[in-house]
């Protein structure tokens, strides 16, 4: 699934700690926020694993689960300095200018569950076509990914309206990959992406509930 053009790609996926994120979403009865939480994380991750060597992601967070699997498949971890998304995207993005200085990277949200690696790699494939672009989430005004060929010059501006903040610094992306476009933040994002098809922990945990 890796591509030749974006084989040298840093990716940062920010992910909260599972007992606090996802804080919007009414989850189904018999399930738990947190491990919901936790599965839509694990099934984005395992997606970004399948089209970026694991030496090439950087995950901020300081969820031991995840960054217990995430070791275990050979990713970096960085800590996350507990200031708020932008200050841990921030994190990752030092973190990679220091192992690849100037190289190109991206940020990508931690919270699209039904994301597959073909809509991701095209996705990336679509950003490496751009110097710096955004791709904003399916409603168009929030962001799932950010871009830049020197990923030192990411500005991560993260949070309600953040398309538009990027948009002024990068070349907006209206790509056709729903999957790639599904962040689940409340009841309704969730059942968009239930209908597209989740991960198969985020899948087997709703199955549960049921
Ligand atoms: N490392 C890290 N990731 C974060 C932080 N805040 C949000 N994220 C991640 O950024 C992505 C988008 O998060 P949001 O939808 O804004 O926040 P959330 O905590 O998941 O959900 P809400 O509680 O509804 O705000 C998800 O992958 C989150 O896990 C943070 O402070 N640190
Ligand atoms: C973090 C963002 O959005 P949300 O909180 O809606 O996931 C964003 O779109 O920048």
């Amino acid at each position: 699934m890796e591509s030749a053009v974006t084989s040298t790609w840093h990716v940062i996926v920010p992910v909260k700690h599972s007992a606090n994120g996802k804080s919007r979403l009414r989850t189904p009865t018999g399930v738990r926020r947190e491990d919901l939480a936790l599965a839509i994380a694990l099934d984005t991750l395992g997606a970004v694993l399948q089209v970026v060597p694991a030496h090439q992601l950087l995950v901020v967070t300081s969820d031991p689960e995840i960054r217990s699997q995430m070791r275990d498949f050979g990713a970096v971890l960085i800590a996350d300095p507990g200031r708020g998304l932008n200050s841990a995207v921030t994190a990752g993005i030092d973190a990679a200018s220091e192992r690849a200085p100037h190289s190109p990277a991206a940020v990508l949200l931690g919270d699209l569950p039904a994301l597959t690696p073909a809509e991701l790699a095209d996705g990336l494939a679509a950003c490496a076509a751009v110097e710096a672009a955004v791709v904003p989430d399916h409603e168009g005004t929030g962001t799932v990914l950010i871009s830049h060929h020197d990923g030192s010059r990411l500005t991560p501006r993260f949070g309600t309206g953040s398309a538009a903040r990027h948009a002024r610094t990068a070349t907006v992306l209206d790509l056709d990959l729903p999957r790639l476009r599904t962040d689940v933040d409340n009841d309704e994002s969730l059942r968009r992406a239930v209908e597209l098809g989740v991960g198969r922990r985020t899948e087997q945990l709703l199955a549960a509930g049921r």
